[in-house]
């Protein structure tokens, strides 16, 4: 059977609280993943990721709530589906491939009963699909981390699982390999097209990988959404702060689309429940703010650092307020002189006080 005819299937996470003992570290969670979708859980240390994850990989009971992939029920309050029924897949942190096994005999591990030509044309279908072909009677330690951690993936989808679990899979993989195998492991898991479940504290990593991002704070979500919309349209002044690199300047309500800022006018495009005179918080992202001759806002560069095709620079202006602003290359102004800026925005996000 074609790697293709691979099962997938939504992932429901429904009022989900977990406790050790008395001590409630997730705490009605809700969360959905349409078949196919690649999620993520991110958030701080201690947020209750793994704890979550495990709960879903069998290892953990549910104080409240239930867990279904697709119509299946995998826990609820008493009862907990054994890990090795739950067709589910693993990938972890330390890949951990057996080292007396060969690649072949690894990917092969969890697909035993199978006839052995059909182990052999998985174990194919899988190493062409990582891009591993001919590596079959490699052993693991003749492997790079990356292609450790391919066979790793290979091998959790040789069972055809109806969900995979990966727990910070590329956290000990230097920078460079990690952008590049991230990539390649959303194609393989968008071509699979099967339904599967990061954990991460990395923001880069979740913005790669992921369709959906559950940000996770205190045992609950703070906000799930796609990555573009967790950068541009936060919803709590927590993921504001969490994700990306932003700051706050202070905004009156001037009119129900309307706000006045340290750096002018702004229209909303969007109305406001605020009353006039309100005062708010305006989130600002470096790119919010650019370099402009024109303008009539000044500021002095306090710092600078070049990004090759930009400039981004640390300003502060004449009320003593620090700004990062981004200017094309060709922009190039020592530290100490005065520039032009303006807020260009496309994403007007308010807090209230
Ligand atoms: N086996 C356990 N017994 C008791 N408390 C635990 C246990 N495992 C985790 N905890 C606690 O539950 C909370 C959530 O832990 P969890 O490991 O799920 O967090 P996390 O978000 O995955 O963190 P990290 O990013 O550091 O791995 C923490 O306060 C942790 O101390």
């Amino acid at each position: 059977m074609p790697i293709k005819e691979l099962n997938n299937k939504s992932l429901t996470i429904n009022d989900v609280s977990i406790r050790y003992g008395d001590n409630e570290v997730v705490t009605r969670l809700n969360m959905q993943l349409k078949a196919g979708e690649i999620g993520c859980l991110l958030g701080a240390s201690g947020c209750g990721k793994s704890t979550l994850l495990r709960a879903i990989s069998g290892f953990g009971d549910l104080a409240e709530g239930r867990i279904l992939l697709g119509e299946r029920l995998l826990s609820e309050r008493g009862y907990t589906m054994p890990a090795e029924q739950r067709k589910v897949g693993l990938v972890f942190q330390d890949v951990a491939l057996f080292p007396h096994l060969s690649v072949e005999q690894n990917i092969a591990f969890g697909i035993g009963a199978l006839r052995r030509a059909e182990q052999q044309s998985r174990v194919a279908e899988l190493l062409a699909a990582v891009g591993l072909s001919g590596y079959e009677k490699r052993y693991p330690n003749s492997l790079s981390g990356g292609q450790q951690q391919r066979i790793a993936l290979a091998r959790a989808l040789a069972p055809r699982p109806d969900l995979l679990l990966l727990d910070e899979p590329f956290s000990g993989l230097d920078t460079m390999l990690r952008d590049s195998l991230l990539t390649e492991v959303r194609n393989i898991l968008l071509e699979q097209q099967i339904t599967a479940l990061f954990v991460t504290h990395d923001q880069m990593e979740a913005f790669t990988l992921a369709d959906k991002v559950a940000l996770m704070h205190n045992g609950a979500i703070e906000q799930l959404a796609t990555p573009y919309d967790m950068y541009h349209k936060p919803k709590t002044r927590y993921v504001a702060d969490f994700i990306g690199k932003g700051y706050f300047i202070p905004a009156e309500v001037l009119a129900s689309h309307q706000i006045n800022t340290e750096l002018g006018v702004l229209n909303t495009g969007f109305t406001l429940s605020q009353p006039e005179g309100a005062s708010m918080s305006l989130l600002l992202r470096p790119d919010d703010i650019v370099h402009d001759d024109q303008s009539n806002y000044q500021a002095v560069i306090t710092g600078k650092q070049f990004r090759g095709s930009y400039f981004q620079y640390d300003v502060e202006l004449s009320n003593g307020r620090s700004l990062v602003c981004l200017a094309s290359s060709h922009h190039n102004h020592a530290i100490g002189q005065r520039i032009g800026i303006k807020m260009e925005l496309e994403h007007i996000v308010l807090f209230e006080n």
